[in-house]
């Protein structure tokens, strides 16, 4: 069976196609599996949808596909979208950027900062259709019209960063807009964005959308933490935007397998490295700070302390004065 890309056309004409077969017991169990996976899907998306947007939106429980109204942003209402694969650029050792087009080369996608896409896709595992269902974040300025990108670095054995990486140009993808942090323009003085790895991409977003807007006078430290100086890909566009937004923005990179004669700090992450960056929340200039984290689950344990109602009230954040409400984890 050819690989189902996209997670309800092809999913329906899989279906309708099996049923036009003799309905053998191999036949009913294969049935049987991809309703299982539908479900399942269906399932495991509002479930996630629901614990990310606290409620604010429906679960999904219908595919809308491809709006044909051109004139609406393309991710308005609810419901999937399909994206094709406009171009993908290799940008470091494990990293792609991929570049959706919409359907209209005017039209906008409507995210809104900050917003990420849940994608669906069916790869076969050991003979069964079992969805995997993950969050990117698109990278490229939300206001551009016509394309939607998203940089998605590749796990060894990953199923879902490897089927993006499979992805061949006019390839054709479903997602659904998930709402992330609702930015507030000058709600605070300051944000401390730290970043693990591939957790620079929600940062990356909000960057370029608070200093866009002429209306945001939010300062900005991003903070970086990679394994080796080759993971750092955005060097260029952040000393751009340090040098045209001078005071407001500064980004700050923490390599922990750091190369021969690297220049980057050495280390991890931690108390000392955010407290020597002015990062502690105690400090005078911090008062309305906020600080945000995406990153590997051990590091933001080490920063936010334990899950749920244990979070944010120890770690090193709340070591340095942090408050749980100033704390937000993507
Ligand atoms: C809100 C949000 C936005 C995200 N945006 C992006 C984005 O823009 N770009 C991007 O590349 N990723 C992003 N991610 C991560 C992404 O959703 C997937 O988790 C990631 O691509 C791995 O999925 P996979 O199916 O390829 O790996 P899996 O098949 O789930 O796992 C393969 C292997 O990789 C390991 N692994 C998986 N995730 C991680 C991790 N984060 N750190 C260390 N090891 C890991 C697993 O333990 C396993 O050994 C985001 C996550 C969230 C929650």
């Amino acid at each position: 069976m050819p690989p189902i890309n996209n997670l309800f056309r092809p999913f329906f004409a899989q279906n309708t196609r099996l049923l036009r077969q003799p309905f053998s017991t191999p036949r009913r169990a294969e049935i049987m599996t991809t309703q299982v996976a539908f479900a399942a899907a269906a399932v495991g998306i509002g479930a996630y949808v629901y614990m990310r947007s606290g409620a604010t939106a429906a679960p999904a429980t219908s595919a809308t596909g491809a709006s044909s109204d051109t004139t609406k942003p393309y991710f308005s209402g609810f419901g999937f979208r399909t994206l094709k694969l406009h171009s993908s650029e290799v940008v470091n050792h494990n990293t792609k950027k991929l570049r959706f087009e919409l359907p209209d080369p005017n039209q906008s996608s409507g995210l809104t900062l900050s917003s990420a896409l849940l994608t669906v896709s069916f790869p076969p595992t050991n003979g069964r259709w079992t969805p995997v269902i993950r969050p990117y974040t698109p990278t490229n300025p939300l206001d551009e019209p016509g394309f939607v990108e998203l940089t998605v670095k590749l796990y060894p054995d990953g199923k879902q960063s490897g089927y993006l990486h499979s992805l061949k140009p006019g390839d054709i993808i479903s997602c659904l807009r998930i709402p992330e942090y609702v930015w507030q323009p000058n709600k605070h003085d300051h944000v401390a964005l730290i970043a693990g790895g591939a957790g620079i991409t929600p940062m990356y977003q909000l960057i370029q959308g608070i200093l866009a807007n002429p209306e945001d006078n939010t300062r900005i430290t991003l903070v970086w933490g990679v394994n080796g100086d080759r993971d750092i890909f955005l060097k260029k566009e952040f000393a751009e935007l340090q040098s045209k937004y001078p005071g407001r923005f500064r980004a700050e990179y923490v390599v922990s397998q750091p190369e021969a004669g690297s220049t980057y700090r050495k280390g991890y992450v931690n108390g000392k490295v955010l407290e020597e960056l002015g990062l502690g929340a105690n400090e005078a200039k911090n008062k309305s700070i906020k600080v945000m984290i995406c990153g590997p689950p051990a590091m933001e344990k080490a920063l936010k302390g334990g899950k749920g109602p244990f979070a944010n009230k120890t770690g090193v954040l709340h070591e340095l004065g942090y408050k749980p409400d100033q704390i937000y984890s993507f």
